[in-house]
């Protein structure tokens, strides 16, 4: 049972930057996520959000900079021992069992997480504690009316709740979603923003999305970026009024009216 404090700090990234050969793609970037925020990188295509979670999630390392997790440094950590620390992320891919159900494949990241440990119990025991943490899991993330489903019969918004549940399986208390709303109708899209709205509470989440309803429907703190670097850092009604965010917006594919 973890313990949940309101403002704690989980996440600290300080001055991240990643180069690939002369090309910088994030310069210098810095970004906070506390416990019960909702953290959103936003940014026209480009501007280096995937890379910045990339290297929150070990994926990437960064060229310079560090990262901390609840005071640790985690700088050197791959990507599977931040799992297993607690920081958990979803891909802008499906990566789940489809002819599995749901059930099973939240289990399974559940036991995942725990393969020492097992040693300590019975595989009966095992088996109970997997099932029930999986179907709180599931509960959690919206999915309750599917446990037994088949997970390729799951239309898309579904699949990607189900991969938000096999992140929350492994005990996160830190969630590194991109873009979680990417192909969704408004429907399953309000269904995402309502999980997030429930993970918030006893989490911290840090999403890139490019959908600006959801954006400003859910977010704490907005961390824009351009071109690699960070251009303005603050609550969505600065965001909002920004003159410099506007600009940047302007000529791209995304549209800003909010
Ligand atoms: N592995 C890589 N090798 C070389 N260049 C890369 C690599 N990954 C990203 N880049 C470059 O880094 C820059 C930032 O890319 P990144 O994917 O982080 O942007 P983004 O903001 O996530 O874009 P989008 O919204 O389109 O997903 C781009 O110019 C991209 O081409």
């Amino acid at each position: 049972m973890s313990v949940t404090t309101k403002n704690e700090v989980l996440l600290q990234a300080d001055k991240l930057t990643r180069r690939f050969g002369g090309l910088v793609a994030n310069q210098d970037i810095s970004v906070t996520l506390e416990r019960q925020m909702i953290h959103v990188l936003l940014g026209p295509n480009g501007a280096g959000k995937s890379t910045c979670i990339n290297m929150l999630s070990g994926d990437l390392p960064p060229s310079e900079g560090r990262i901390h997790y609840l005071g640790r440094d985690i700088t050197a950590l791959t990507a599977a021992q931040r799992s297993q620390v607690g920081i958990g992320r979803s891909y802008q891919r499906t990566n789940i069992f489809p002819q599995f159900t749901v059930l099973e494949n939240v289990r399974l990241a559940a036991q995942s997480r725990r393969q020492q440990p097992w040693r300590l119990f019975s595989k009966a025991m095992e088996q109970k504690w997997a099932l029930e943490k999986a179907r709180a899991c599931i509960e959690e993330a919206g999915l309750g009316k599917r446990v037994d489903w088949v997970s390729g019969v799951l239309s898309h918004g579904e699949q990607r709740q189900l991969e938000i549940a096999m992140v929350l399986a492994t005990d996160a208390q830190v969630l590194l979603l991109d873009e979680p709303l990417a192909g969704m109708g408004s429907e399953e899209s309000a269904s995402m923003v309502e999980v997030l709205k429930r993970l918030r509470q006893t989490r911290g989440i840090l999403l890139v999305e490019h959908d600006m309803d959801a954006v400003f429907a859910v977010a704490d703190m907005i961390t824009v970026m351009v071109n690699g670097q960070l251009l303005e850092c603050g609550p969505p009604a600065q965001i909002k009024a920004s003159v410099a965010v506007q600009q940047a917006y302007l000529g791209t594919e995304d549209s800003f009216h909010v």
